[in-house]
């Protein structure tokens, strides 16, 4: 059977409990918000394809628990990932300043060339604001990350941010390919270099949430 796109990405959302990673999914793959907190248990993923230059692109997000406890199991999704979304909540100074740790994090357990932003979500909580925009940015340029202010219940940056970091690890993987010989981009398109069963491997031996949309 034709496949139903060109490239699969795995991209992974990371940051304090609360700071509303669920819903930042949620918003971009089914366009929802719920306004109760339940706490995701390990992790969690949705797919989502969308065309980005001409090219059929195929994304699983991985949505993973803040609770520290359960940080063993989160840090093994961090492996294969090749885009990491690092979230804080802009009403919440103690969300920022964990992104050190959550940056840190990644600087261990995921590959060199994984592709990263910070978002502070929550952008229309202002009136609650803890964290001023050019803290984020600053912050953000230090890592030599993009910054997006978002809001998940407003519908805010929320597709231009995971665009952003898509088209970042597109641009990435396209630069290892064409730097890789023996793997051409044939007919301007980019080749899967996942195996056929990439979306579903790993899948039955996770723990996974249990926690259905319901941000
Ligand atoms: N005002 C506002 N509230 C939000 C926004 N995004 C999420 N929330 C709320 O923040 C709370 C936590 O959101 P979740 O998406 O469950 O947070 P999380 O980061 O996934 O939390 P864990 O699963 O515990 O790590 C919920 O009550 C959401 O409704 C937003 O953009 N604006």
């Amino acid at each position: 059977m034709a496949k139903q796109y060109d490239v699969l990405l795995r991209l992974l959302l990371l940051g304090d409990t609360g700071v509303g990673k669920t819903c930042l999914l949620c918003r971009f793959t089914d366009n929802e918000f719920h306004s109760s907190h339940i706490s995701t248990i390990g992790v969690d993923f949705k797919m989502k394809t969308l065309k980005i230059d001409g090219i059929k692109v195929r994304v699983q997000i991985w949505d993973t628990a803040g609770q520290e406890r359960y940080q063993t199991i989160t840090k093994q999704y961090y492996r294969r990932a090749q885009g990491i979304i690092l979230v804080y909540d802009i009403t919440s100074s103690s969300s920022f300043q964990h992104i050190v740790k959550w940056a840190s994090d990644v600087d261990e357990f995921a590959p060199d060339k994984v592709q990263r932003i910070l978002v502070g979500n929550k952008a229309d909580e202002n009136r609650s604001r803890a964290v001023p925009k050019e803290q984020g940015n600053k912050l953000a340029k230090n890592y030599g990350m993009d910054f997006f202010e978002t809001s998940a219940s407003t519908n805010y940056n929320i597709n231009e941010s995971f665009t952003r970091l898509i088209e970042l690890v597109l641009h990435a993987l396209k630069k290892d390919m064409d730097a890789f010989q023996g793997f051409t981009v044939k007919s301007n398109k980019y080749v899967d270099m996942t195996s056929p069963d990439a979306e579903h491997d790993n899948l039955d031996n996770n723990v996974k949430s249990q926690k259905a949309c319901t941000c």
